[in-house]
């Protein structure tokens, strides 16, 4: 459950944990800066918990975080930390925070990263604020995460340019992009990459079925259109053994040669798009306005235009599934593709 504790913050900490996400830098400069306009004093740990638990931390002040609003990746380097997962290793990084006397920590991170900082709360008395920051927008209670709409720019780019040489050899190629277990960057680069077929968690039964679909779909379209391009973008870690086994099933299984591609960490750089700085602009303030107000132990989400306030548990508690109406008009469209 969210708290509310009596004490205004003097002294703050910042971390960005998990993957990380283009935004992740707008965020801390966002967070630093609002909170050094109220007076408060910022710290940021390095590489994530591990930082936390090893005392490795650097002041944050207006001229580290000036000009890094534009920059991918994170000044404060992102990790995942086991040692984090465990009570010796929560208890050492509670120490090093009370010694510090941070009355607040500030953790910039994916569902993992918030599972732990929910653990965190029997260990450490302070104040706890999550901003979301993932590629994948797997967090619930926000519309948005930081890095989703870069990522997505990102992927589009790089597979309109695999659609020119598809479409130049009439050829049929396999897009498999990140999302760890959701659909969100498989779906809304597939559409924005006009993907004659897209392969979602939400939309998959199983490899056989899934096989036989696609199959059906391409030698309908060859006969009626003769030979032209054809583009899949898939999910990671859906059909087994991934877009190269994908492909060599399709060769097995129905003569279709289909070119893999793993788009991989590409999708993770790179400047952030101006979407991403807005909403980690506004998230970083909004978060240091729940801390004045004495808030702990919640997510900053956004809905719509406003940011809002949820329970930190409740973000990670259930599967956040891609937008429906979204997956039926794709759906619908894929037909007469
Ligand atoms: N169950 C857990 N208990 C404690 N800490 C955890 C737990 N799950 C994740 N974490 C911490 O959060 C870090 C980041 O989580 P991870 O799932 O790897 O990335 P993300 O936050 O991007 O989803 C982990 O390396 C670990 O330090
Ligand atoms: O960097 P790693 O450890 O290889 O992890 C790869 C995973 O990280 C991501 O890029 C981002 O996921 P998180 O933000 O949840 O860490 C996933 O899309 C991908 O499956």
């Amino acid at each position: 459950m969210s708290g509310n504790s009596q004490k205004q913050p003097n002294r703050i900490a910042l971390l960005t944990s998990g993957g990380d996400a283009p935004g992740m830098n707008a965020a801390i400069r966002a967070t630093t800066l609002y909170a050094l306009h109220h007076g408060i004093e910022v710290i940021g740990f390095k590489h994530g918990y591990n930082g936390l638990i090893h005392n490795e931390w650097m002041a944050l002040d207006e001229p580290v975080v000036r000009e890094i609003i534009g920059s991918g990746g994170t000044i404060l380097k992102s990790a995942r930390c086991e040692e984090f997962k465990s009570p010796a290793g929560m208890q050492q990084a509670a120490d090093n925070l009370k010694a510090l006397d941070i009355d607040a920590l500030v953790v910039i991170g994916g569902d993992g990263s918030f599972i732990g900082l929910t653990k965190f709360k029997q260990f450490y008395p302070g104040q706890t604020i999550g901003i979301p920051g993932t590629i994948d927008n797997d967090i619930d209670g926000t519309d948005h995460t930081i890095g989703f709409a870069t990522a997505v720019d990102t992927a589009v780019n790089a597979i309109d340019k695999i659609r020119d040489t598809a479409d130049a050899f009439e050829r049929i190629f396999l897009v498999e992009v990140m999302g760890r277990k959701s659909g969100f960057l498989a779906l809304n680069v597939g559409i924005a990459c006009a993907a004659e077929h897209i392969i979602t968690f939400e939309n998959f039964s199983n490899p056989g079925i899934e096989l036989q679909h696609i199959a059906s779909k391409i030698h309908r379209i060859k006969k009626s259109r003769g030979q032209c391009s054809y583009l899949i973008v898939s999910a990671e870690n859906l059909y087994p053994g991934g877009a190269n086994q994908l492909a060599s099933d399709l060769a097995d299984y129905a003569s279709i040669e289909c070119i893999p591609c793993v788009l991989g960490y590409i999708q993770r750089g790179g400047d952030p798009v101006a979407k991403d700085r807005i909403l980690a602009t506004h998230m970083g303030a909004f978060a240091v306005k729940q801390l004045l107000a004495g808030h702990t132990d919640v997510m900053i989400g956004i809905d719509g235009q406003h940011c809002l306030q949820v329970p930190l548990a409740s973000s990670t508690k259930h599967y956040k599934e891609v937008n429906a109406s979204l997956l039926a008009i794709q759906e619908d469209l894929q037909d007469l593709l």
